[in-house]
């Protein structure tokens, strides 16, 4: 069997130990079988290496930008758990105490993220509601993947919030273009980072969000 270290070359210098590695494999076969069920992934990415790839690796690599002295992070429209549950696991197994609240409208998504923290015994809340709908939320980091165009995320942030350290965001191949327009309206200090997983992608690490007009 190939080593499960060569399977998660990509996070070399992240230094994630097989034990996480092996969660994530689990987790896996969990997203695959909830798939015969409920649509969690697109059926043209459950093959167990895209899923790695596109959906696993793609969501570890934010690991770096979540902020570890504050309670609880929060990953809004979770979906199947990426990146949420992916997070949660390394926590754990780096026993970080923070915890992931998973944010998802759909009732049966929701039940598959609350199984899934249950069996992998991972530090999570899943609240199952719409998430424009909650107020005065209070969180360290905040993760946004596939979720909602960066305006309406930081209109969100900033209407729903009244703390917040960072807000982390998965930018595609229009990301470029989506930033520049943004800026127009907000302002807020960013960093950004090349994705790992794809050549036009990139995350956007944002701080002290404010409205210009
Ligand atoms: C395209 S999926 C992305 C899921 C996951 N973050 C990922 O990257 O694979 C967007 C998810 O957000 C959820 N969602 C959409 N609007 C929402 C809302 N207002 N409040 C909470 N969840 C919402 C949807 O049900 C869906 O599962």
């Amino acid at each position: 069997m190939e080593d499960i270290l060569n399977k998660y070359s990509l996070l070399k210098h992240q230094n994630v130990p097989r034990e996480t590695l092996l969660q994530f494999e689990t987790f896996i076969a969990m997203v695959q079988k909830e798939n015969k069920e409920i649509n969690i992934i697109s059926r043209e990415t459950e093959e167990s290496d895209v899923i790695r790839h596109r959906h696993v690796i793609d969501s570890a690599q934010i690991i770096e930008f979540i902020d570890l002295n504050s309670k609880n992070t929060t990953d809004i429209g979770s979906g199947g758990g990426f990146p949420g549950i992916i997070t949660s696991i390394m926590l754990k197994n780096k026993k970080e105490k923070s915890k992931i609240h998973l944010y998802e409208k759909s009732f049966h998504k929701s039940r598959f993220l609350r199984k899934a923290s249950k069996d992998l015994e991972i530090n999570a809340k899943v609240i199952q509601e719409n998430i424009f709908e909650a107020q005065n939320l209070e969180s360290g980091t905040i993760i946004s993947r596939a979720f909602k165009p960066l305006p309406i995320v930081l209109d969100l942030v900033y209407k729903n919030f009244v703390s917040y350290k960072n807000v982390v965001m998965f930018m595609g191949k229009t990301g470029e273009k989506i930033l520049k327009e943004t800026l127009k309206i907000w302002d807020f200090d960013f960093e950004k980072k090349k994705s790992i997983t794809s050549e036009n992608s990139f995350l956007l690490n944002i701080k002290n969000i404010k409205k210009k007009i």
